[in-house]
């Protein structure tokens, strides 16, 4: 198979096992990923991830002109912007119901959203940034996401849903999938006094595994 007939059922798979296990629902959340040539494939506008159809993605060329399937997501301009400003070959973006709870809620730290609860929180996303509230399909939302400088992989849009971008799409679902676990432990253990994650400690997976951590 060809690499674009790969990503196109890699695409199809994981955006299914997400919406099985109910991350996503209904027609919510996108994806997108890099083939290796700059074009990008991307989800099309009301589809359900339970049943997508490789042949029906959305095709864009590498220079960002629509050029097959249906049309696309209309969260373009916040994917785009992720390509724009970091090394990026796949964004995720669902409708995940832990972060976005967290999102909700008024002690929740907008620069720094989870806390290093664990490990792989750490490793997978970083520090998470909580962006403003704005329409789906607002092109703010890409203006929000490019005044980060390309410093974050991870956000959650307020009142709506986190986004990921990764290094390919298994990367980023696989960062998304533990956002969304990192914000119920959050969620779970909130004025419990949960212990976290030290600064050595956090330090020394900054150091083992090349985790970006902002201060
Ligand atoms: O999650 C969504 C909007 O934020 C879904 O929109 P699309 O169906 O256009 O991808
Ligand atoms: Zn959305």
């Amino acid at each position: 198979m060809s690499h674009e007939a790969d990503l196109r059922e890699q695409i199809c798979l994981l955006a299914k096992s997400m919406f099985d296990r109910g991350l996503t629902m209904g027609s919510s959340g996108n994806i997108s990923a890099r083939l290796d040539d700059g074009r990008l494939l991307v989800t099309p506008t009301g589809s359900c991830f339970g049943r997508l159809d490789p042949a029906r993605l959305s095709l864009f060329d590498a220079g960002g002109a629509h050029i097959g399937g249906d049309k696309p997501t209309k969260e373009m301009p916040l994917h785009q912007a992720f390509y724009d400003t970091r090394a990026t070959g796949a964004v995720v973006h669902l409708h995940s119901c832990h972060a976005t709870a967290l999102s909700l809620l008024p002690d929740t730290d907008p620069d720094d959203m989870l806390p290093p609860l664990t490990a792989y929180g750490v490793m997978k996303l970083g520090k998470v940034k909580m962006l403003p509230y704005f329409m789906p399909g607002d092109p703010a939302m890409g203006e929000a996401v490019r005044g980060l400088a390309g410093k974050r992989s991870a956000v959650v849009l307020a009142h709506h849903g986190p986004v990921v971008a990764g290094k390919d799409v298994e990367a980023a679902c696989y960062a998304m999938e533990e956002l969304e676990e990192t914000a119920k432990l959050t969620l779970m253990t909130r004025g419990m006094g949960a212990r976290t994650l030290g600064d050595a400690q956090i330090r020394q997976l900054v150091q083992t595994f090349g985790v970006e951590w902002e201060d």
